[in-house]
């Protein structure tokens, strides 16, 4: 019963961290967020409304891959800091950032890993996506090639976690520099997502702009 109940806060908890992330970059549609249907259980309400050291969960940690370039670290930066910048730097191995909320009333700490897409730190990355409750797949929507990229970088990390412990999210970036070919992409993206049970957003870093669901 309790275990039941602390899987459910869990679930709960982490969907609400994506919300979160998500909204505050206005880069979703409440459509594509099934916590703003169902809100809260009771149950749930109710143990994180309790002394949250008998819930114990207080960590959530979020693994960011995909081919160089796409716009890992911007997404990551747009969401912490509120920033963009147009310059590259490469990641180098992996980074990490941490966020904290407060989710009915319990402090929660979300641990956003940004990881490389140069093939030379791959082996260096991989060894963080152990433990990944949330992964996000992202390519460059107007890069073809990394979107048909995703499946062998999501299966990597999905290799290094137990089966259907994570939530999958495919992320097309630069949806500002969107054209007919970056629309044919989203199609393509939809259809993928489709199948590896990912749920989908078209997100840009650099504007934060309500972008739409398709
Ligand atoms: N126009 C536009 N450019 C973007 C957007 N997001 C990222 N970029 C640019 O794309 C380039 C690469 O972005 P990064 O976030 O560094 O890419 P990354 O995936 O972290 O790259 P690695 O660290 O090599 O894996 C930078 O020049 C960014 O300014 C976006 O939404 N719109």
């Amino acid at each position: 019963m309790l275990v039941g109940l602390l899987a459910e806060l869990f679930y709960h908890i982490t969907r609400f961290i994506l919300v979160a992330v998500l909204s505050c970059l206005q880069w979703y549609t409440p459509e594509a967020c099934l916590q703003f249907k169902e809100h809260f259980h009771a149950q749930v309400r109710a143990a994180c409304q309790r002394s949250t050291g008998t819930v114990g969960l207080k960590l959530s940690k979020v693994v960011v891959v995909g081919d160089l370039y796409v716009g890992k670290t911007s997404l990551i930066n747009r969401f912490c800091k509120d920033n963009f910048d147009r310059d590259y730097k490469a990641t180098i191995g992996v980074d990490f950032e941490i966020e904290r909320f407060e989710i009915v009333g319990v402090p929660y700490n979300l641990q956003i890993w940004d990881t490389a897409g140069q093939e030379k730190f791959k082996c260096i990355a991989s060894a963080y996506y152990r433990g990944a409750e949330v992964i996000i797949t992202v390519f460059d929507l107007a890069d073809i090639q990394t979107l048909d990229h995703t499946k062998q970088w999501l299966e990597d990390a999905l290799r290094e976690n137990e089966p259907d412990s994570s939530f999958i999210f495919l992320v097309g970036t630069k949806k500002d520099l969107s054209d007919a070919v970056c629309e044919r992409t989203e199609l393509d993206a939809i259809h993928f997502a489709n199948e590896m049970q990912a749920e989908y957003w078209s997100v840009s870093a650099k504007t934060g702009k309500l972008l739409q669901r398709m």
